[in-house]
């Protein structure tokens, strides 16, 4: 999927949502442990009940490699059930020297036909680059993270003036290594003090927004501060949805949390982005 198709999907069904398929067995409902795969039939039908609400869906890896084989097979039955007009993004955080980056990539987007990795800017050029070889597929860089520990090393100064950030540096450097329609950036939405800074450095860019819901970020002024003139913003939420119900109503529960979002985003839309 590309930047405009992204964008019309947007339009289409007035969201920026991305629902995180953070499938956790001990979360589950328990009438589904006695199924033969009860993490792919809860993806599934969390799916089937929040399609229209969303336009991306991001399992996060950890959850299933957890699980070993049955994980990554219930990881592979997931993928393979969203339809080509949804954005999928396999949140695996992944990056290492060239030739073992080249081989995360093909196990993503050829094994698996996700559209987009999460990536760590960590290790440098060679270690993103192989993500960006692949035709049509996205890489989703870490810039500035949601959680309390991104105050650790990516608000730290690179210079002596102390006029950049880490995480600044990281957004210039990377826009090196690929275009604006083959990289997206993870920008917080609990870092709302910064996401000026983030826009005047990528203006063009869709990033990737977690930490609204259950981690406290706010939906309204990350969008009225991160939108661009294609909407410009996926913002995901997991336990939110996912978890909205443990008993056997937990599809209709998610749809009715995904729903609310849908229609805040709704009107953010329409406020900031009128067609
Ligand atoms: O890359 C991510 O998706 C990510 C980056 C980040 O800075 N913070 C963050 O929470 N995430 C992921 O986003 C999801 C957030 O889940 P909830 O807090 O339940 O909505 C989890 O899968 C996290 O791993």
């Amino acid at each position: 999927m590309n930047k405009a198709q992204l964008f019309a999907q947007i339009r289409l069904k007035q969201s920026y949502l991305c629902i995180g398929l953070d499938t956790d067995i001990n979360k589950i409902p328990k009438h589904l442990l006695n199924l033969e795969d009860p993490v792919f039939e809860f993806n599934r039908q969390i799916v089937e009940a929040t399609l229209d609400l969303c336009v991306a869906y991001k399992p996060n890896i950890a959850f299933y490699e957890a699980l070993g084989r049955k994980g990554w097979e219930s990881l592979e039955k997931t993928v393979a059930i969203l339809p080509e007009n949804c954005f999928s993004i396999a949140d695996a955080k992944r990056g290492d020297i060239g030739n073992t980056s080249e081989l995360y990539a093909r196990a993503f987007f050829s094994q698996m036909n996700f559209d987009s990795i999460t990536v760590a800017p960590y290790m440098g050029a060679d270690s993103v680059k192989p993500f960006l070889g692949h035709e049509n597929k996205w890489v989703i860089l870490l810039a500035l993270t949601s959680n309390a520990g991104s105050h650790d090393f990516q608000l730290l100064p690179t210079n002596a003036e102390g006029t950049e950030m880490l995480f600044e540096r990281v957004l210039k450097t990377s826009q090196q290594w690929g275009s604006a329609d083959q990289l997206m950036y993870v920008v917080g939405a609990t870092q709302t003090a910064y996401i000026k800074k983030v826009r005047e450095i990528v203006p063009d860019h869709f990033l990737l927004v977690p930490g609204v819901g259950a981690q406290g970020g706010s939906l309204s002024e990350i969008s009225q501060h991160g939108f661009n003139k294609e909407c410009g913003l996926l913002v995901n939420s997991s336990r939110q949805i996912i978890y909205a119900s443990s008993g056997e109503d937990f599809a209709e529960k998610a749809r009715a949390a995904a729903k609310e979002v849908q229609q805040e985003m709704a009107r953010l839309l329409d406020k900031y982005l009128p067609a």
